[in-house]
């Protein structure tokens, strides 16, 4: 198989490797999870994020209990190929499974973590558990 491109991915110890889910239109970084092989390849022949969930240890193609999919626009890597960044369009506007946008709502005030981003929708009326 033409895999060539799936090896020179420096893979960590447990075949994982980190991906940031960055919105395409604005550059805010909404999420960070975790690929295996078959996620990333997965990732690119759907064009939607699929994901290795590391306490479920199942491939997660992102959205598919939300609906909240992302769309990929593009694939990168970095320099020393050990981190994937995803350009994505967000379904729904949140990628958070709190209801909020993006992940990264919480913010160093002093010595304490201050929320500080909206929830656009109740993670009950989201996930029904
Ligand atoms: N939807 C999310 C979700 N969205 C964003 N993230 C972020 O993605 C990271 C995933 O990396 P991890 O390896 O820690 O994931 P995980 O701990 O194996 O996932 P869970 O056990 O938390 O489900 C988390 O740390 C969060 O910051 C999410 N992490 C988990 N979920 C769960 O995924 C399931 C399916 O959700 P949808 O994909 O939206 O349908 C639901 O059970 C959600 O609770
Ligand atoms: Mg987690
Ligand atoms: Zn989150």
């Amino acid at each position: 198989m033409s895999e060539v491109w799936l090896n020179k991915i420096a893979w960590n110890d447990d075949g994982l490797v980190p991906a940031i889910a960055q919105d395409a239109d604005t550059g805010e970084i909404l999420m960070v999870a975790w690929m295996n092989r078959e996620a990333l390849r997965k990732t690119a022949d759907l064009g939607e994020a699929v994901y290795w969930s590391r306490s479920r240890k199942k491939l997660w193609h992102k959205g598919e209990e939300s609906g909240h999919t992302q769309k990929v626009l593009e694939i990168r890597t970095d320099c020393d190929e050990d981190v994937i960044l995803l350009k994505i369009i967000q379904t729904g506007g949140i990628a958070c499974h709190t209801g909020r946008k993006s992940c990264f709502f919480q913010k160093l005030d002093g010595q304490e973590w201050a929320t500080v981003e909206p929830v656009l929708k109740d993670p009950h009326e989201i996930y029904r558990k």
